[in-house]
């Protein structure tokens, strides 16, 4: 498009981005790789839909320490009756013989069930009343009533073999992890953590703990965005701060393409084993920059993409109708996905929200693409633009939420516990509205 930002919604840029990124090629690994290494299991994203193979449980077991018996043994009336011991199955490798008529066998919780038994009395409703590790309490006969239920968990009754265990899409969390295992899935398809450069232009900004010059501040956006874009499980590696001039930021993004994490391993990439490149060694999958992209006579990243270089390719400028982050663009850097958002420091974080997760989302191979959103009754109001999505820093109490301080302070950002996302078309927000809200 022109030199001229172009006017969009928050979905239709949104959109954009999703345009500008695919999901990462998958890759099978083994599940217990995947969980040892030194990253989040969780952040590894299943590529295609898995089924068990093996069936949970895998056999009938008993689901109380107790007695297996044959219920036809055992009076329909309720009385008690006694049945002779015959054999002590515990859980371990086991492959009990049948239970007879008229006989009982001790039975731990998860030891198979005897061949011809239907039910588990739990010792403390017997005769026994408990088995005492320390001592052998083995009785030759013991008493016992017919129960309410049979205490059994047969074969396959929690996740049958075949059954669809979890949809592609699917982040492997700890309990996804437990039944794949659970069901005999020792190897997975999956997507690596994605790898992103974060760079931050200005040449006001020193890196953090450099003093500082009358007029320098701080780069906390590069820190401030590796931290949020981590937390959506990618990789990230810090740039810069660059200065102000095209020749340091193609210079900086030169090397983000060239110098960036590893592959291989999706849960071993680290941005502190960033090593020299090479095929071990392949280029970002998104360049995150912040600053630069308004309006100013120094503004050096719309600067570079205005001036379209060769290695820059479907620039797109845009004012976004989102309060704050209006400013916004998109390109590729030697066909490498670049968001460029604003430098404000709010402005910042929420672009990131709004545009770099949805982005990180699409690499990993998440379903459904941007922010999650979950609707909250507003306790405290505010007034919002109108004609823009104004995205307002939060806290959330029982009561409702109430902006956390003024939305543009970086000091309302630390305090809010969340997002509240505010319509275009609302003026007012009231208490008692429902807003949609983004934890944080
Ligand atoms: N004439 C106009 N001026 C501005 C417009 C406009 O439409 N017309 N838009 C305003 C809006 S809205 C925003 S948001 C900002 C965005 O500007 P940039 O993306 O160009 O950001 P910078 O100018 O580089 O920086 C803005 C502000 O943030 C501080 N900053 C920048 N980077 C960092 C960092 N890494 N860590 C901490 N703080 C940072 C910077 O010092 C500035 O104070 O433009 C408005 N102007
Ligand atoms: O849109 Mo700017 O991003 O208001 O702060």
């Amino acid at each position: 498009m022109g030199v001229e930002p172009r006017s969009r919604t928050v979905a239709e840029h949104v959109a954009a981005v999703l345009g500008l990124v695919a999901p990462l090629p998958a890759a099978v690994m083994r599940l217990s790789e995947l969980v040892d290494a030194r990253t989040a299991s969780s952040d590894i994203v299943l590529a295609d839909d898995v089924r068990a193979l093996a069936p949970v449980p895998a056999f009938d077991h008993s689901a109380m320490d107790g007695y297996a018996v044959r219920s036809a043994d055992l009076p329909a009336s309720g009385e008690s009756v006694t049945l002779r011991v015959t054999a002590d199955i515990a859980a371990a490798p086991n492959d009990p013989e049948p239970l007879r008529p008229g006989t009982a066998a001790r039975i731990m919780t998860g030891a198979p069930l005897p061949p011809g038994a239907d039910a588990v009395v739990p010792v403390e409703r017997t005769s026994t009343g408990r088995f005492d590790p320390a001592a052998d309490t083995r009785a030759a006969a013991v008493t016992l009533t017919r129960q309410p239920r049979d205490h059994i968990r047969r074969r396959g009754e929690d996740i049958a073999a075949g059954s669809l265990l979890a949809r592609a899409g699917t982040e492997l969390r700890a309990p996804v992890v437990a039944g794949l295992a659970a069901a005999g899935v020792h190897e997975v398809g999956v997507r690596r953590r994605p790898r992103v450069a974060v760079i931050a232009t200005g040449s006001e900004l020193v890196p953090l703990g450099a003093p500082t010059a009358p007029g320098q501040i701080t780069d906390s956006n590069s820190l401030m965005l590796a931290a949020a874009i981590r937390a959506m499980g990618a990789d990230v590696v810090r740039l810069g701060p660059v200065g102000d001039t095209s020749e340091a930021l193609t210079a900086a993004l030169d090397e983000a393409v060239r110098h960036v994490g590893r592959s291989g391993d999706p849960g071993a990439a680290s941005p502190s084993t960033a090593e020299a490149p090479g095929p071990e060694n392949p280029a970002p999958d998104l360049i995150v920059t912040a600053g630069g992209v308004s309006a100013g006579a120094a503004d050096v990243v719309r600067g570079l993409l205005t001036s379209r270089p060769e290695a820059l390719t479907d620039v797109e400028l845009a004012a976004v109708g989102m309060r704050p982050g209006r400013p916004q663009a998109l390109a590729r850097w030697r066909g490498v996905p670049w968001i460029a958002v604003p430098g404000t420091p709010v402005a910042a974080y929420v672009s990131c929200a709004m545009f770099v997760r949805p982005a990180v989302g699409r690499l990993r191979g998440l379903p459904g693409p941007g922010a999650r959103t979950e609707d909250r009754p507003v306790a405290v109001g505010w007034s919002s633009p109108r004609g823009r999505e104004q995205v307002v820093p939060v806290r959330v109490t029982a009561r409702g939420i109430a902006p956390s301080g003024d939305g543009h302070h970086l000091s309302a950002l630390v305090a809010a516990d969340a997002l509240a996302v505010v319509p275009a078309d609302v003026e007012k927000v009231s208490p008692g509205d429902l807003i949609p809200v983004i934890p944080l």
